[in-house]
C-alpha cells in the first residue's frame, strides 16, 4: 500500500477538533487513556493491536497498570497522516 501524504497543519487541527482527548505533542497525535484496571487496559491494547496489523500501521505506546499512552505518527511519511487519524478514531471507539 502506498504511504499516504503528510497532513498539513490546518488539516491536523481539523482532525484534532473531531478527536476527543487527543492533542499534538512532539509532532505526534497523543492521548492517554485511563481504565478501571489492568485487565481493561490490556484488553483495549489487544483489540487495538489487531487493528494495527490490519492497517499495517503501528502505534508508539506504553502501559502502566490501568493507563495506556499512545503517540501516533507515520514514520514512512515523516509526519502525521490520515492513517494516524484513522487509528486514533478507532482507539476512541474502543475506549469512550
Ligand atoms: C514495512 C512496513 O509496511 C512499514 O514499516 C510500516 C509498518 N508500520 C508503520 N507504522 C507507523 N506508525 N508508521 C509507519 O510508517 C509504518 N510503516
Amino acid at each position: 500500500m502506498a504511504t499516504p501524504q503528510r497532513l498539513t497543519d490546518p488539516e491536523i487541527q481539523t482532525a484534532l477538533g473531531e478527536l476527543s482527548g487527543w492533542s499534538l505533542q512532539g509532532n505526534k497525535l497523543h492521548r492517554q487513556f485511563k481504565f478501571g484496571n489492568f485487565n481493561q487496559a490490556f484488553g483495549f491494547m489487544t483489540r487495538l493491536a489487531l487493528v494495527a496489523e490490519t492497517l499495517n500501521h503501528h502505534p508508539e505506546w506504553s502501559n502502566v497498570y490501568n493507563r495506556v499512552t499512545i503517540d501516533l505518527t507515520t514514520h514512512d511519511a515523516g509526519g502525521i497522516t490520515e492513517l494516524d487519524v484513522k487509528f486514533a478514531t478507532k482507539a476512541n471507539s474502543f475506549a469512550d
